[in-house]
């Protein structure tokens, strides 16, 4: 399974420590094909490749989000690329689950929660970072019910 996980870059780095824990409990599922999002290294500045430049991270992001089986965003700090991301994620029809942390303070766009259909687009609210396995596990278990044949993903049911 490719997985595709969004987090603020430019956007706001302050979740990143959180982004690099939840890439963590995605690998049990998974690859993940934006591990650089939680990265300590790349800062608000973004340019996670400095010798393509912004293009060369938009073209490929692309193609991985076009190659992806699921989209995994944290979305309690806006940004606008993930916002991006996710609109381009509805328009390939893939599967996505967004991350929200309910405690945070903010109220999530009305662009992202209303795009939840209960079929491709959920999102989850959680109030305490614990709650983030229980979520992936049951998003991931109940979708693609077939990952319990993998015994990383029955030994945590
Ligand atoms: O350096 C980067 N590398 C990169 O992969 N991105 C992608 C992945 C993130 O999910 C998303 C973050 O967007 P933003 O930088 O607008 O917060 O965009 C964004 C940047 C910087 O904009």
């Amino acid at each position: 399974m490719q997985i595709y996980f969004c987090g603020s870059i430019r956007g706001g780095r302050e979740d990143r420590a959180r982004y690099q824990r939840i890439i963590q409990l995605l690998r049990r599922y998974g690859t993940v094909l934006t591990e650089h999002v939680g990265a300590e290294h790349i800062s608000d500045q973004g340019g996670d490749a400095f010798i393509g430049g912004d293009k060369f991270i938009h073209d490929r992001d692309l193609k991985w989000l076009n190659q992806a089986d699921v989209v995994v965003a944290e979305v309690t700090q806006p940004s606008l690329g993930v916002g991006y991301e996710l609109g381009h994620a509805v328009a390939m029809k893939k599967m996505v689950l967004c991350l929200f942390c309910s405690t945070s303070g903010r109220v999530l766009s009305a662009m992202v929660r209303g795009a939840e259909n209960g079929e491709h687009f959920f999102v989850r609210d959680y109030q305490e970072e614990e709650e983030i396995e229980k979520v992936l596990q049951e998003y991931f278990t109940s979708r693609f019910p077939s990952l319990l044949h993998y015994p990383q993903v029955s030994a945590s049911v």
